[in-house]
């Protein structure tokens, strides 16, 4: 497993959000998940890169344990690529030079080296024109697309994503989500927080549906959309399918 969570809780003060997670994640797996506002979903992956502190339990990524003081995070951060509803490209500089940016600054690559891997990156998010405009220039779908790309540029195993089209114009949700399944089909490990049915009942391998800071029910997304067993599995789908 490249992620394993064990009995763990997040609390905001006394707001107990998360209620004693169990979950695992296999490599090249894709696991989407689902559940209402409030349940907990974005808290759960931010603290799959410790984004959001553990209140208690175990989070292990590619076998080290992120709570282990020996661990260090920021190393471990590099193996994990991070996509969020609003895309935080930096305005100021090109769409090349974002994609650049962590490669030279992290990975040590020289300026030649990043600018053939962003280039390569932006054809593949199917951008390969777009790479000195601003983000300003670009709609939010494309925004979100270079935000993808930004990710993958540090090579990671594993990609997060926090409602990636949540933010976005429904036109432009389905080029996002494009380059999303082509990347779950290249057998990336994907973790996707979403609002987006059609997109998990397609390409999970997984749902996991979330409600009170528990994953209530987990299963092949057939079980889940066609055969929830939990009440408050098929209550929410009926509201939102
Ligand atoms: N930084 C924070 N400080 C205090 N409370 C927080 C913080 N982040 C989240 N919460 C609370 O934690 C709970 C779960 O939030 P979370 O964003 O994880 O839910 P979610 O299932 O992702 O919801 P949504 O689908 O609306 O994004 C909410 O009650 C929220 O108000």
């Amino acid at each position: 497993m490249i992620i394993e969570v064990k009995n763990l809780h997040k609390s905001f003060g006394d707001n107990e959000v998360l209620t004693g997670i169990d979950a695992g994640i296999e490599e090249r797996e894709v696991v989407c998940v689902i559940g209402p506002s409030g349940s907990g979903k974005s808290t759960f992956l931010r603290c799959l890169n410790l984004l959001e502190d553990i209140t208690s339990g175990e989070v292990i990524v590619d076998g080290q344990s992120l709570t282990d003081p020996k661990v260090d995070i920021n190393e471990v951060r590099t193996e994990i690529g991070m996509v969020f509803q609003q895309f935080n490209l930096f305005p100021h500089k090109t769409v090349l030079e974002n994609i650049m940016l962590a490669p030279m600054k992290v990975r040590g690559l020289n300026k030649a080296e990043a600018t053939a891997r962003a280039q390569a990156l932006l054809d593949k998010v199917g951008l390969g024109d777009r790479g000195d405009a601003l983000p300003s220039q670009l709609s939010g779908g494309q925004q979100q697309r270079v935000a993808i790309a930004r990710a993958l540029a540090m090579e990671p195993k594993i990609m997060l994503f926090d409602e990636p089209t949540s933010a976005l114009d429904p036109e432009l949700v389905g080029d996002v989500l494009a380059v999303m399944k082509q990347l779950a089909q290249e057998g990336m490990t994907m973790v996707v927080v979403t609002h987006e049915m059609g997109f998990a009942s397609e390409v999970a391998d997984r749902v996991l549906f979330m409600d009170g800071g528990k994953i209530v029910e987990e299963g092949k997304p057939s079980d889940i959309f066609e055969r929830p067993k939990n009440e408050r599995t098929q209550g929410f789908l009926k509201r939102v399918l």
